[in-house]
């Protein structure tokens, strides 16, 4: 197979797809690796790091997506992307179609089959290859945050960990998978505050059990974020419900009760976001105010830190990557239940539920598929 890796081109992404590691795998498995001129520029490998791992440097995006059979990427295709897609052609990479209408019509258009990084599952119910970028973007909310929290970004002029005789900053973190257990354990770290809520209870007595003492927890309601909003000097989002749009948890009529200059951090972003007013930003103007509450809502946070997330990414991808090469997505979803549990779009189907809920289009059964 022709496994082709274009430079991500969304605004400040530094990520690549493909690590040379990799590509020597994919080409040690009798697979043709291409990648475009630079791609790997911004992760810190240069192209004959790839050459060396017996890849082929290709000039233009448009001659990888026109030879590959399958692209690996990082974040969903572009628009400029989605038209150089095409039918029968095998798409590997984070889409986030359940906030994104666009994208899912024109992948629906392209007739290829799109796998997304985000809804593949394990065998332990997690999210293998959403997991390693939650935890970098989890690992950077309270810092980016507390950078947000500063005066001069338009903060409320709190220090995370406060100093001997003046209190920390009060740090909510609301979900606590992944990115809500990273997000928490830096935030304790910084010397925060940190209560971190979540509707799941074996997940809260998970919590509690390993780090209780470092943080509090608390059964995530309307009632208890009610009580807590007006004390939280930062709230960080980071819910989600697989696949689906995230749920909104935070109002905006509820800022009158917050304290002025207090920060949002919506890592939930990527899947619609979690608060009433998030909308998606990049790291080139990632803060906005709204009724003097700071938000923070960049939708590819890892990339900012790309060198340690593409490496993490591509520990996680590789063998997923390996077997859709060496198999095929058909026999490899046959082979791999959550591997198919990936499968969001084939030759014009959508194939995930919780999108089809979320964007009033009807599914065919992934199962049906294979
Ligand atoms: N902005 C960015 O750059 C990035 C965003 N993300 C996003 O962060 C979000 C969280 O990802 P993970 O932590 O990996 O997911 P996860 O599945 O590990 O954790 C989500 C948690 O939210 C909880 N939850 C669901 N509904 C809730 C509610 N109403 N109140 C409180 N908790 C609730 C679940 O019980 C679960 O424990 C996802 O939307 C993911 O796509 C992840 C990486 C990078
Ligand atoms: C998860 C995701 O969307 C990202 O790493 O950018
Ligand atoms: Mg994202």
């Amino acid at each position: 197979m022709i496994i082709g890796c274009p430079t991500e081109i969304k605004p400040q992404e530094f990520r690549v797809g493909i690590t040379p590691i990799a590509a020597q795998e994919a080409v040690s498995s009798g697979h043709e690796v291409i990648v475009q001129a630079g791609a790997g520029l911004g992760a810190g490998f240069d192209d004959a790091a790839y050459v060396a791992a017996g890849a082929r440097i290709i000039d233009t995006a448009a001659e990888i997506f026109a030879t590959a059979d399958m692209i690996v990427k990082v974040k969903e295709p572009q628009a400029v992307e989605r038209k150089m897609l095409r039918e029968g052609q095998l798409l590997f990479t984070y889409l986030h179609l359940a906030p994104d209408p666009e994208q899912t019509r024109d992948l629906l258009a392209s007739g290829c089959t799109a796998i997304a990084y985000e809804t593949v599952t394990d065998r332990a119910g997690g999210l293998p290859l959403l997991a390693p970028m939650s935890e970098v973007a989890g690992r950077l909310a309270p810092q980016v945050g507390a950078w947000t929290l500063q005066k001069a970004n338009g903060g409320r002029g709190v220090l995370m960990g406060g100093v001997p005789g003046v209190g920390p900053a009060r740090v909510i973190v609301i979900g606590g998978g992944v990115v809500g257990t990273h997000a928490a354990k830096i935030a304790a770290g910084m010397g925060a505050d940190v209560s971190v809520l979540d509707r799941s209870l074996p997940r809260l007595r998970y919590l509690d059990d390993v780090f209780g003492g470092t943080f509090k927890t608390g059964y995530s309601s309307a009632g208890l974020l009610a009580e807590l909003l007006p004390l939280a000097d930062m709230v960080i989002g980071a819910v989600l419900i697989p696949g689906a749009a995230a749920p909104k948890l935070v109002r905006r009529d509820q800022f009158a009760v917050m304290k002025p200059g207090a920060v949002l951090v919506d890592v939930a972003i990527d899947q619609g976001g979690c608060f009433e007013t998030s909308r998606a930003t990049t790291h080139q103007d990632p803060i906005y105010e709204v009724d003097g509450i700071m938000h923070y809502c960049v939708a590819n946070m890892p990339g900012a830190v790309a060198r340690t997330s593409t490496l993490a990414l591509g520990n996680a991808t590789m063998p997923f990557m390996l077997a859709l090469a060496n198999k095929g997505w058909k026999q490899a979803c046959a082979d791999d239940p959550h591997l198919l549990n990936g499968l969001n779009v084939h030759a014009g189907k959508l194939t995930y539920e919780a999108v089809g809920t979320a964007l009033g289009i009807e599914t065919v059964d992934p199962a049906s598929l294979i």
